[in-house]
């Protein structure tokens, strides 16, 4: 039976959406990595099902191309809040993922999500050992002295002068699988443009080179706050485009960009 689904983006970072609200749904690893096949399948970066939430609007459950399955997609609850706001008279949505429940404002074609407070201690990134997450003593080639921030899901971030000229496509897959990271980890580079300005290009976990990423942006910020490289509030431009991130005083991280549907259809599964 043909299962329909809607192709969404946030700056190009593109997902398939399952709606199950009413109708369950489960799929195999094999499955979703046939669905994220760009080349044989509908083509994304990551996956999302809706499904029934107790405590929320929705519960996101999140799989990335390669079939894992994981808790927290910045770019992705912007377009699952505007989904859910079409549904609702109102533009606040609350979203339940595994990493928590997480609250949005939507906003016409974007929306403005709370991503909550980052998380900071070695166990909680988590690192296989302990060391200092702000600048960690650790370095692959001419990538050194990154920090390590958990926005729901684990991230490094590298200040670099020149963010074009990092192998990205090579070190990522490295740095991704490294012993140091259990849980493998997202890898950004960040380029400090201006006092409110990043630069980043972030190899995501499960997924690779993408146009861009909700999580990596809010932690190439909250990195750059703590080493008082920037301002409290930064646009982090991205190969797909900008995001707006707030730390506030209250330690939540505030993220702000478009959410967009492409197209929608149906697939045999
Ligand atoms: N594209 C996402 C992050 C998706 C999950 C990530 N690859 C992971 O494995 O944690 C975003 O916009 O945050």
């Amino acid at each position: 039976m043909a299962r329909p689904f809607t192709k969404m983006h946030g700056l190009g970072n593109d997902f398939v959406v399952f709606d199950a609200r009413q109708d369950a749904l489960a799929l195999s690893a094999a499955q979703i990595r046939a669905i994220c096949n760009r080349r044989t399948g509908i083509g994304c970066d990551q996956l999302f099902i809706m499904e029934p939430s107790a405590d929320a609007d929705v519960f996101m459950r999140i799989y990335n191309a390669d079939g894992g399955e994981v808790s927290a997609c910045g770019n992705g609850a912007r377009c699952i809040a505007r989904l859910v706001a079409e549904t609702q008279e109102t533009g606040a949505v609350s979203i339940e993922t595994l990493a928590g429940v997480i609250e949005g404002t939507v906003d016409g074609p974007g929306a403005a999500i709370d991503m909550g407070v980052p998380k900071l201690g070695w166990e909680d990134i988590p690192l296989a050992y302990g060391m200092d997450t702000l600048e960690m003593p650790v370095g692959w080639e001419e990538l050194d002295a990154p920090s390590a921030v958990n926005m729901g899901n684990p991230h490094v971030v590298f200040f670099v002068p020149d963010v074009e000229a990092v192998p990205l496509e090579r070190l990522g897959p490295q740095i991704e699988t490294d012993p140091l990271f259990p849980e493998r980890v997202n890898v950004g580079v960040a380029q400090i443009t201006a006092r409110g300005e990043i630069r980043l290009r972030v190899w995501e976990r499960g997924a690779g080179l993408t146009q861009a990423c909700g999580t990596g942006a809010c932690a190439a910020a909250v990195a750059a706050m703590r080493r008082r490289l920037t301002e409290r509030k930064v646009t982090v431009r991205l190969p797909g485009g900008p995001l707006s991130i707030e730390w506030r005083s209250d330690d939540h991280v505030m993220m702000t960009g478009p959410a967009e549907i492409s197209f929608t259809g149906a697939i045999a599964l």
